[in-house]
C-alpha cells in the first residue's frame, strides 16, 4: 500500500508521520507540496501531519483548506482514497468541509501537551481495524484548538451513524471537546480526522506503541 503526507508552510508533523509511515508499513511515503494539483494515482492513503500551518493565522487549517492540494484531496477522497488528518491536519479536514463540525479554541484557554487516554468507540473503520470497540490507548495531545463542537442535529447524526471512532477517556478530556469527541470519520468512512497524534507513539522510544494500530489498519499490515 503506499501512502502519500502532504506538506505545507507551518506543518512540522510531517517528519514523524514519515516515520510512522515508514516503520510501519515498510515502505517511505511520497511528498505532496501544497501547490500540487495531482497525487499519484497509485497512492491509497494520503495523511495531513499537524503542526501550525500559516501560522494558524485566520483560524487553525483555514488558509491551508483553500491550498490547490486540498481540490486534489477532496477528488481523491470522493474517489474511496483513504484520508487521514491528524490535529493541524484535522482542522484543514473541517476547514475544507470534509468532516462535520469545528474545532474551537481549547476550554482552558491555554495550549495543552500531554498525555491522554484514548477510547475506541468504532473498531470497524479502515483506520481502527487493529483495534477492538471500548479499547483504551495512551496517546499524546498538542494543540490550543481542540474543543470539538458540532449543532446538536449534527452530533445526533454523527452520534447515530457511528461516526465517532475516538473519545477521550473519562476524566481526560483535555480541551472541553463536546461529548469528548477526539476523533470523527466521514459517512462514506474513508476520511478520518483525529486531534491526538498516534505517530508519537508507535515504538520504546516514545515509551509505548498504542498508536502502531492506527497506521497498521490504514496500511493493512495487520500481524494476522
Ligand atoms: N499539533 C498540532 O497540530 C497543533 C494544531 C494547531 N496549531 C493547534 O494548536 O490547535
Amino acid at each position: 500500500m503506499k501512502s502519500a503526507v502532504v506538506q505545507l508552510p507551518g506543518l512540522n508533523r510531517d517528519r514523524d508521520m514519515i516515520a510512522a509511515l515508514t516503520k510501519i508499513g515498510g515502505k517511505a511515503p511520497v511528498t505532496v507540496w501544497q501547490t500540487e494539483t495531482e497525487i499519484p494515482a497509485d497512492v491509497d492513503l494520503i495523511v495531513i501531519p499537524g503542526g501550525f500551518s500559516y501560522g494558524d493565522y485566520l483560524r487553525c487549517g483555514a488558509i491551508a483548506a483553500r491550498m490547490p492540494v486540498m481540490q486534489a484531496i477532496k477528488a481523491k477522497a470522493e474517489a474511496g482514497v483513504k484520508v487521514l488528518g491528524v490535529c493541524n491536519g484535522f482542522q484543514i479536514l473541517l476547514e475544507a468541509g470534509m468532516l462535520p463540525g469545528a474545532l474551537m479554541r481549547n476550554a482552558s484557554l491555554k495550549f495543552v501537551c500531554k498525555e491522554i487516554r484514548l477510547e475506541v468507540t468504532n473498531a470497524e473503520t479502515d483506520f481502527t481495524r487493529a483495534y477492538e470497540k471500548g479499547q483504551i490507548l495512551r496517546c499524546p495531545v498538542a494543540h490550543h484548538d481542540g474543543n470539538f463542537f458540532a449543532d446538536a442535529e449534527t452530533a445526533a447524526r454523527i452520534e447515530g451513524n457511528g461516526q465517532v471512532v475516538f473519545r477521550y477517556a473519562e476524566g481526560t478530556n483535555p480541551n472541553g471537546s463536546l461529548n469528548d469527541i477526539a476523533g470523527v470519520i466521514n459517512e462514506r468512512g474513508n476520511v478520518l480526522g483525529m486531534m491526538p497524534h498516534p505517530e508519537n507513539l508507535i515504538e520504546a522510544a516514545h515509551g509505548g506503541s498504542d498508536g502502531r494500530g492506527l497506521f497498521a489498519s490504514a496500511l493493512d499490515v495487520i500481524a494476522a
